[in-house]
């Protein structure tokens, strides 16, 4: 490729990595229009370029220096300049748009209104019949009101079933009575409840006449439109700080008789009618529908951050030199050692494999959403199943991924100028919010087992788990070499997928032929269970990357994504033996391949990362910035340690 179609080289910058950019073999604007679709590349660049002409939407200085009250009042401040200028830099119907304008700008550390357009609003949206989206969604989108969704409880938040809140229908006067009945009942983490937000949609056991019924979402006032101060029997605050997200006020509350109106029960599915008679939802799960909405974003947002961490490890590889190769030669760029390639590039395919996978995910939502809506319940489960084995694999492994691009960065990873362990934080908080992992596998698990079951009848169950009925087609991992095509690696990802799911059903019959009860002999097959959700998961994840690159038109971008997907499937399959050979054609365009990710320095946040590769000079001005570096003696020095020293000195010359 001739250097000028490379859209990352620009005058001034590090040689270094002006080097690495001129060896690109494609054009980075083409990979980053497959990366995120066309249209989403072109508004990010767009949305950057607006950014960059309003000062007020800059950060006043960088995330890390800040205090917790700080950061709070910072996101809270650019929420309301952004709100003044959003509408025209984005289009707000588009949730990606929006989440990339809000990452550039706020960045990844929280928000007041995270909560608001994460779950309030499509909560409203899946839940509320129409004459109450008249009510209260029309000002949630206007954001006269400001919601979050608060289901979590201190003592349960996998177990749905044992939430401990209430909410009993009172016929009389037509009202249900909320109540937090003990310590443990207390919802306790939902975001920007703690001091953002004036309205929550609580999600509480619904009593009537002593009949429980279930978790049901209420409308819940918190705190008063005009002075903010918390409602009567509501008790409200922040829970403190936590490993990331702290520009995030996380919230606890307690509700004692809180009276609302029979309304403000969302009442789209389920319905309590005046004389207490009640309605069943079409598909029990419908309250679950907005936890369903953000499974099926995370992955994308999991891709990003895993990317944000590949370039920032990435490009500074390349401008890290120690050691040597050839010891009479000069010292290399640590990007050159083979452990470091095995160390990032796996990873970086993944990221592009998640990517397409959260793309497809959020697919498949809109169309689950759009068949709900005339009436169709049946891709629930199929949608359920997806996103839950997608959002444990995918957030557990861009974890690792992302603490390896930290390790990689060395002893500057470990600085917060890098911003990994912001990034890391935020990420890891995936694999636990919208339900614990292990537990979301499980739920993959009985949809597998159900499919094992509909095999042995002698059904072809179709979709996803179709492969599991072609038993016929048995190949061996030995049997697979690297160059046979990728169809073949598919097969054996299939086979492998395949044996461990009908192993963990046939252990769950025999356990359960043995006399335990369908419980027990289910937490007995838990751990085979919980693997074959995650070979599933990762079985769709690279046939998704396969049949993504084969609809690549741009043969120099197909090219590079094939090399990729090539590394891929060898890695999954055969895990690090036999990619070295991948390694060496990744390595030409290791930074060209990050740069497709058009991550901008705004966006970043990070030193190291820097597009420019000016590392050194910028780390030595970060440092100077530091608080700390303010008084040559700290005021704390001179109390404590100071007169320790001098006393210590005093005493030896005694
Ligand atoms: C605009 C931007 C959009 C998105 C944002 C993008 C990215 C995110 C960015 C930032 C996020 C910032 C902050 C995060 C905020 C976090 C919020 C939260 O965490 S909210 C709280 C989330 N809580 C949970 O996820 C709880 C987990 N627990 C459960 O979901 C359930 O309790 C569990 C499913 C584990 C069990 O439920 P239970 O009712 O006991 O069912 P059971 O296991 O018995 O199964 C019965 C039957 O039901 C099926 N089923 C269960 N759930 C669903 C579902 N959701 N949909 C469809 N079907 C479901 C289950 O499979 C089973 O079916 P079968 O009987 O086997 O057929
Ligand atoms: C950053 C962040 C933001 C959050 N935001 C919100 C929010 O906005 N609104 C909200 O309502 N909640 C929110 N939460 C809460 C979150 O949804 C819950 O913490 C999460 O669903 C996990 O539930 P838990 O804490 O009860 O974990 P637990 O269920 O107590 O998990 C502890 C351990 O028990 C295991 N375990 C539990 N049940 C089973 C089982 N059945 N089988 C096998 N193992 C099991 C788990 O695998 C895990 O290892 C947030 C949490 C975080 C960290």
């Amino acid at each position: 490729m001739s250097a000028h179609l490379n859209a990352a080289l620009r005058e001034g910058d590090n040689p270094e990595l002006t080097e690495e950019r001129r060896k690109a073999t494609f054009d980075t604007r083409k990979l980053a229009d497959e990366f995120f679709g066309s249209h989403l590349a072109r508004r990010r660049r767009e949305i950057a370029k607006a950014i960059d002409a309003i000062p007020e939407l800059h950060d006043t200085k960088p995330l890390p220096f800040m205090t917790r009250e700080e950061k709070v009042e910072e996101a809270a401040r650019k929420v309301f300049t952004l709100s003044k200028h959003i509408t025209d830099i984005v289009d707000l119907s588009n949730n990606r748009e929006t989440q990339s304008l809000n990452e550039m700008v706020i960045g990844i550390e929280g928000m007041p209104i995270s909560l608001h357009f994460a779950m309030f609003i499509p909560a409203l949206q899946g839940q509320a019949d129409d004459e109450q989206k008249r009510e209260w969604l029309d000002r949630a989108i206007r954001m006269e009101i400001i919601g979050t969704y608060a289901q979590t409880e201190l003592g349960h938040g996998t177990n749905l079933r044992m939430l401990e809140t209430t909410a009993t229908y009172d016929k009389q006067n037509k009202e249900f009575i909320l109540n937090s009945p003990t310590l443990t009942s207390l919802k306790w983490w939902p975001g920007n409840m703690g001091k953002s937000c004036n309205y929550a949609i609580v999600v509480a056991n619904l009593i009537i006449d002593d009949k429980l019924l279930g978790p049901h979402s209420f409308m819940v006032q918190l705190r008063d439109e005009n002075s903010h101060e918390t409602m009567p029997n509501i008790q409200i605050g922040d829970i403190g700080p936590k490993m990331a997200y702290n520009s995030s006020d996380n919230g606890f509350l307690k509700l004692s008789n809180l009276r609302i109106p029979r309304r403000n029960m969302l009442m789209k599915h389920a319905k309590v009618q005046e004389d207490g008679t009640y309605k069943k939802p079409p598909h029990e799960k419908l309250a679950y529908s907005a936890m369903v909405h953000v499974r099926s974003h995370m992955i994308t947002q999991h891709a990003m951050l895993l990317a944000y961490a590949l370039s920032i490890s990435t490009r500074y590889s390349c401008i890290r030199r120690q050691g040597y190769i050839d010891p009479k030669k000069d010292e290399v760029k640590v990007i050159e050692y083979q452990t470091q390639q095995h160390r990032l590039f796996p990873h970086i395919a993944r990221a592009y494999a998640f990517a397409f996978a959260g793309t497809e995910s959020i697919r498949k939502f809109e169309i689950m959403k759009r068949s709900l809506e005339a009436g169709n319940i049946e891709l629930i489960a199929d949608l359920h199943a997806l996103t839950s084995g997608l959002k444990a694999v995918v957030t557990y492994l861009a974890g690792q991924g992302i603490e390896q691009a930290r390790q990689a960065c060395g002893g500057h990873g470990y600085s917060m100028a890098s911003y990994m362990g912001e990034i890391y934080g935020v990420g890891i908080a995936g694999c636990t919010y919208e339900g614990e992992n292990l537990v979301m596998m499980q739920q993959l698990g009985r949809y597998l087992i159900k499919a094992v079951k509909s095999v042995k009848e002698g059904k072809k169950p179709t979709g996803y788990v179709a492969y599991l009925a072609h038993a016929g087609q048995r190949h061996s991992l030995i049997d697979c070499r690297p160059n046979e095509g990728y169809a073949e690696h598919i097969r054996a990802f299939e086979h492998i997928a395949r044996r461990q799911t009908f192993r963990a059903a046939e252990r769950l019959q025999k356990y359960e032929n043995s006399g335990l009860s369908t419980e027990q002999a289910w937490n007995n097959c838990t751990v085979e269970l919980n693997r074959a959700s995650r070979l599933h998961t990762r079985l769709f994840i690279a046939c998704n990357f396969y049949e993504r690159v084969l609809d690549v038109e741009d043969m120099a971008v197909r090219e590079v994504l094939e090399d990729l997907l090539h590394l891929h499937l060898n890695y999954e399959l055969i895990d690090i033996a036999s990619y070295a050979l991948e390694a060496k054609k990744i390595r030409p365009n290791a930074v060209s391949l990050v740069d497709s990710w058009e991550i901008t320095d705004r966006e970043h946040r990070s030193v190291l990362g820097r597009r420019d590769g000016h590392v050194y000079e910028n780390l030595f001005k970060w440092a100077k910035s530091s608080d700390l570096n303010q008084n040559d003696v700290l005021p704390s020095h001179k109390k404590h340690l100071l007169p320790m020293m001098l006393n210590a000195r005093k005493q030896s010359k005694l």
